[in-house]
């Protein structure tokens, strides 16, 4: 099972200053930071897009996972690319070729993750996990932070770490202490929480319990 890693998704950030909010993550050691990416038509939400990516790759070289909730993903995977983008990751419900957009996400440089929501079955990711870095199985529905963690997408977790030891598996939506061990046992190694992150008063704890909670289940998986 891969190492654990944890990113606090900027969605629960202040906007306003972003760059010593991503200072701040990484100072309370963060792994990645997660940039969650609305367009208001795939998710009932808008938030940022490249532009706003490109001025944060100039005050950090911390690893910026994009988790694109947009129609067309095809798009817009050249604006990332150029922006300073570490990972794209797309939702398998927004397209219709999710091979060749693999592959354009390849070509511009940037890791591949695939992300599913709640209701989709993740035997849908199967066929594609020989040519992605990630999969982010949704524990919400996308659109909104501060939502409740739907223990029932744990099965799917659980089912793709079986298959795929060696695979990143990331949880996102609803992540906090009280629900970081079902998702570790589970086998998910990639953490994303921004509400129980960006509300502790000391998110530096939040991280590294989150970490051990991950490493101790580590080799029983
Ligand atoms: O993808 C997302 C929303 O669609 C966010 O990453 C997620 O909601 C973060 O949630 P929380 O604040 O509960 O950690
Ligand atoms: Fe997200």
């Amino acid at each position: 099972m891969p190492l654990a890693k944890i990113a606090p998704s900027m969605l629960s950030s202040d906007f306003a200053s972003l760059a010593a909010e991503a200072h701040r993550m990484v100072k309370d050691g963060a792994d990645w930071l997660h940039m969650d990416v609305m367009d208001g038509h795939f998710v009932p939400n808008i938030t940022i897009g490249a532009p706003v990516i490109q001025s944060l790759r100039k005050h950090t070289n911390v690893f910026l996972d994009c988790h694109l909730m947009v129609s067309k993903p095809e798009k817009w995977v050249d604006d990332f690319a150029k922006a300073g983008a570490s990972l794209y990751c797309f939702h398998i419900e927004a397209t219709n070729e999710p091979e060749a957009l693999i592959e354009q996400i390849k070509k511009a440089g940037m890791k591949v993750g695939v992300a599913v929501k709640p209701k989709t079955p993740i035997e849908t990711v199967y066929p594609l996990v020989d040519r992605i870095d990630m999969c982010l199985v949704m524990t919400v529905e996308p659109g909104f932070g501060g939502q409740k963690f739907m223990a029932n997408c744990m099965p799917k977790v659980k089912a793709l770490r079986e298959k795929f030891p060696e695979l990143d598996i990331e949880v996102d939506g609803g992540l906090g202490l009280d629900t970081i061990d079902k998702a570790a046992q589970a086998g998910a190694n990639v953490i994303v929480a921004g509400t129980s992150i960006f509300k502790s008063e000391s998110p530096k704890d939040v991280i590294s319990t989150f970490r051990e909670k991950i490493k101790s289940v580590q080799f029983k998986l």
